[in-house]
Order: structure tokens, then sequence, then C-alpha cells
């Protein structure tokens, strides 16, 4: 790591001057229950710096010059003119936009800031959580370096929809009982991580997550388990208190997300068992498993209301989501090449090895595939929401997620080990 690659991390973070609105909707068309005939509001939005790539999809025929992703329909959703509804990707090619290779300027992250910053509610939860861990058992001896982190003061920033600091709590807890696990079972070695045993310890714990019934015979192994082991124990406890703000669909999803996420978690230690670096495509199929999806699938059961599965789980909905996620854990890889040695496996480190590039090109490349992820879900969700209300709502609320995690990864003494170096 040098300090100057850590310099180029801090500023792209930090540096809001280019970031487009924290509030989704004010870039969308009023709900008028159709898509929007003319490229209005979200072509307004999207004329800012670096914003050029996004095309504004509309409801007339698509032309066919223009790239398909398949035209996907949108089965089940039910809002008006939806049968009309195409997705289309934004085009690849960027004939005003300097090419990549010959622009040597870093492209500044299209990213928003946070809709809401109440640093008192997010000391609340971020005590009550640290009381918790301790409870559990979780970070034991660690519990100022788990304050420093400040996932009380993420959650509270990635949720304006509610202030309630119960709500904000279960989901905090979740997230924190999902960081133990990566930093106890996976990254760190001082801490007991260890790849010979990641596999059983995770499918161990799944059976937690997502409680296995086992024949009596062999229950109390399990429920000592449950017990005696305090990452599971929190899960345990995180998901009953969970489970007070979610159906049993909302709690179904999270499940599923956490056993791809471990499965996800599997693919990332054979590459260390094998000493190989993935290809850039491998890696991006890893993290679109591996993304921020745990916490964000949260988003409408922490905000109190449900985006039903029958919409949830339609193609191009689980697309757009799953895009966003993707892109945002992108920010943590950006960190992650700022802070990390020279062996761990981030995007502009895959990126360099398969280009044969310095650093500053990969993460250069790594902000590109940052932007473009979301200019892409921008144009998608723009398109969905103009379906629906309830979608509406809810990529709203996942655009306030990424710019809450923006302003936390740009801020978290987990990344910043020196408040000094955190930039105001
Ligand atoms: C642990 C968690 C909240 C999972 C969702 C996103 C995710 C997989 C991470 C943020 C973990 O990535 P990484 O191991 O690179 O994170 P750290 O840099 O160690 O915080």
């Amino acid at each position: 790591m040098t300090s100057t690659r850590t310099g180029i991390v801090e500023s792209l973070l930090a540096d809001m001057a280019g970031a487009p609105p924290a509030d989704l909707s004010r870039l969308l068309e009023p709900s008028s229950g159709r898509v929007a005939r003319t490229p209005s509001t979200v072509q307004r939005f999207t004329s800012g710096l670096g914003t050029s790539a996004v095309r504004v999809p509309l409801s007339e025929p698509v032309p066919p010059a223009t790239r398909d992703l398949g035209t996907h329909d949108i089965p089940r959703l039910t809002g008006l003119g939806t049968s009309a509804v195409q997705l289309v990707a934004p085009p690849v090619e960027q004939p005003s936009e300097p090419s990549p290779s010959t622009d040597d300027s870093m492209p500044e992250l299209f990213c928003p800031g946070p809709v809401r910053d109440d640093p008192a509610l997010g000391e609340e939860v971020n005590e009550r959580v640290v009381e918790w861990a301790g409870e559990v058992g979780i970070y034991p001896g660690e519990l100022d370096h788990l304050r420093n982190c400040d996932f009380g003061r993420l959650i509270m920033l990635t949720h304006p929809a509610t202030d309630d600091p119960d709500r904000l709590l279960a989901a905090t807890k979740c997230v924190v009982a999902e960081w133990a696990a990566d930093d106890y079972y996976i990254d760190e070695v001082d801490l007991g991580a260890d790849p010979a045993a990641a596999a059983s310890r995770m499918s161990t714990l799944n059976a937690i997550i997502d409680p296995a019934g086992l024949p009596a015979e062999y229950t109390p192994q399990l429920d000592e388990y449950r017990t005696g082991e305090p990452i599971a124990t929190a899960f345990r406890s995180a998901m009953r208190h969970l489970a007070q703000y979610c159906s049993p669909t909302q709690l179904g999803r999270f499940q599923h997300q956490m056993t791809l996420m471990f499965t996800a978690w599997n693919h990332a230690i054979e590459w260390r068992a094998e000493g190989r670096m993935p290809a850039v495509w491998e890696y991006l199929v890893q993290r679109n498993m591996d993304s921020y999806l745990p916490p964000m699938i949260l988003i409408d059961a922490v905000a109190g209301y449900e985006l039903p599965a029958t919409q949830f789980y339609v193609p191009p909905v689980r697309r757009a989501f799953t895009m966003a996620g993707l892109a945002n854990v992108l920010l943590n890889d950006l960190h992650s090449a700022g802070r990390e040695s020279d062996n761990d496996v981030n995007l502009p480190r895959v990126i360099a090895l398969e280009n044969g590039c310095a650093m500053r090109e990969a993460i250069k490349r790594t902000v590109e595939i940052h932007n473009e992820l979301m200019h892409t879900f921008v144009a998608e969700a723009a398109l969905l929401s103009a379906t629906d209300p309830t979608l509406r709502r809810f990529f709203t609320d996942v655009w306030a997620w990424l710019g809450g995690s923006r302003e936390w990864h740009a801020t978290t003494r987990r990344y910043h080990t020196d408040p000094a170096d955190t930039p105001t």
C-alpha cells in the first residue's frame, strides 16, 4: 500500500462536488403511472459530470441498433402501462466521452451522498449494538474497535426512512454479526480466521441463520453449538430481533442472501488456497454474490413496508437491485485497494494484474465499472419506478442506502484508523 494510493481513494470517496442528488424521487417523473415518453427528469439528472453514459430508456419501440438486454417483460407488475415496458441497456459506445486509455483524469464517483445524517441517532444505535455484542460475546476484547467501526452510524445513514432506534438496531445487529463472521472466519488470521475451517464454519452457521431441524438425537449438539459459538449466538439473537419487523417472506429473503454470500466466500477462499488471482469477470461474478445485498435486503422491512415477493423477485427488479449491491461493494474494494496488502483480492488489484497496468489506472477502471453499474441501475430503476408506487418507493430507498453507505465508507474509522486521516 502506498500513501499516494490511499490519498487517491480517500479523495474519490470524500469528493462530493459532482455527486448526484441523494433523493432519487427528485429525479423521477411525478407518479403518473407511466414511463416517461420524453427523457425529462432522468435526463436533467444525468447531465452532470460523468453522466453521459446514461441513456434514458423510453417506452417507445426500441431502435434496432440499441443494445438489448433481452427486452425483459415485467410479468406480475400491476402498474398502469406495464405491458409496454421493456428494459434497454445504455449503449456501450460513448462517442462523446474521451477514451479511457487516452484520458488520464480520475472520474468522479457516480454515487449520491446521504439523505439523512443524524449523529446522535447513529451514536445511540452504535452504543446499543456494542452493548449487545458484549452480551452475545462477539468481538471479545475488541469492543472499542467495534465502537470505532460505527456500524450504528452506517445503519442510521443508510435507512433514512425510519428514526426508530430499535428498528435500526435490529438491522445493525445483523450487519455486525455479518462482519464478525467476515473478520473471524475469513479475513483476520490474528482473530482465528482459518481457510481450512472456513467452509464448515459457514455451513454450520447457516444452520442457525436458516434454522435446521435435526433428528431429536442430534438437536442438543446443534443447540450446544448455537449457545457456545458467539457468532452463532449473535445471529440467533439478531434474527429474533429482526423477526419483529419482518414478514416471513422478508426473513426468507435475508436467509437466502446470506447463503449466497457464504457460497461466494467459499469461492474466494479457493483463490487463496490455490494462490491464484481470478480474471476480472470471475471476480465480478463472485462479488455479485458477495455484495452489499445482505444488509440492503432489509431496506423495506426497516422502513416499515414490504415490497411483495411478486415484485421483489421479478427478474428486472432483482437485476437492478443486485446491480446496486454490486456497485456499492466496489466502494469497499476501493478502500481495500488503499489499505490492504498487494496479496489481497479486490477489483483494482485484479484489474492491475489482468491489464498489466499501474494501480492508479486500475483504480480508475474500477470507478468506471462502478459508475457504469450505477448509471444502468438508475436507468432501469427509473423505468421500473414508473410502473408502480411501491417499486418507486423501494428504489428511492435503495438509492438512499447507496448514498448513506458512501458517507460511512468515507468517514468510518474501520477504514480510517487515525481520526486525523478522516476527511472532513
Ligand atoms: C460483512 C458484510 C456486511 C457483508 C456485505 C458486504 C461485504 C461482503 C463486505 C463489506 C465484506 O467485504 P470485505 O471483506 O472486503 O470488507 P472489509 O474491507 O473487511 O470491511
